[in-house]
């Protein structure tokens, strides 16, 4: 295997239009890049997720947005819930619909959940660091939980409140965002990344 490539240059694409992710990647990776900016920033298009995988569909983004130029990083992640056979899993934005209704999104996970008695999930999340001239360097990360009924907290995006994360009492929605980025999924996937191309 040869050796990952490092970061290189100042600036840094995130390839991604979910404000709230944008947020918690640009807090993460704050000590080792000196300017970011965004796909959203930049005026570049949502690619469509075709991948069948997590992995492909971050690689899919982050070259898309690298094709301009710039290194980028892209974020594909999402809820995995074993008694939904997986689901929503990389459908996780699009259960919100174009509204982006996480209400609604939960609602959904919560209607197939009446009547089961597993109500373990995880959030996975998987990174990938893309150069201009296509190559990738990936990685992925998880956080195990329960699913909790009524949703609970306002910090965090998407399905936050009604994660409870193994060994916690707050959900991530109820949690200082310091704690979640302490423990979460892309937490995980940072620390792999860091290791492999920011140090
Ligand atoms: O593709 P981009 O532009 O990055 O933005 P997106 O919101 O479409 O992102 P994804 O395709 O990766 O879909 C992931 C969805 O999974 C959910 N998700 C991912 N990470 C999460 C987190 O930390 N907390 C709560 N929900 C999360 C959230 O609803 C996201 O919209
Ligand atoms: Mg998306």
């Amino acid at each position: 295997m040869s050796a990952p490539r490092r970061f290189t240059g100042d600036t840094l694409v995130i390839a991604s239009h979910n404000k709230g992710k944008v947020r918690e990647i640009a807090e993460l990776l704050g000590p080792y890049v000196a300017t970011f900016t965004s796909a959203g920033e930049l005026g570049l298009p949502e690619p469509e997720e075709t991948g069948t995988s997590f992995i492909a569909n971050a690689e899919l983004k982050a070259r898309a947005a690298a094709a301009a130029g710039h290194m980028a990083l892209a974020d594909d992640s999402g809820l995995v819930v074993p008694a939904l056979n997986g689901d929503p899993g990389i459908y996780s934005a699009r259960w919100a619909g174009p509204a982006k209704d996480f209400a609604m999104a939960m609602q959904k996970v919560e209607d197939g959940l009446v009547g089961k008695a597993d109500r373990s999930a995880y959030f996975v999340c998987a990174l990938s660091l893309a150069w201009p001239d296509g190559h990738v360097e990936t990685v992925e990360g998880r956080c195990t939980g329960t699913l909790v009924w009524p949703p609970r907290g306002p910090h965090g995006f998407g399905y936050d409140p009604m994660f409870l994360p193994d060994g916690h009492g707050l959900t991530f929605g109820e949690m200082d965002p310091v704690k979640k980025h302490e423990m979460s999924h892309r937490a995980d996937a940072f620390r792999q990344l860091v290791e492999r191309c920011f140090r």
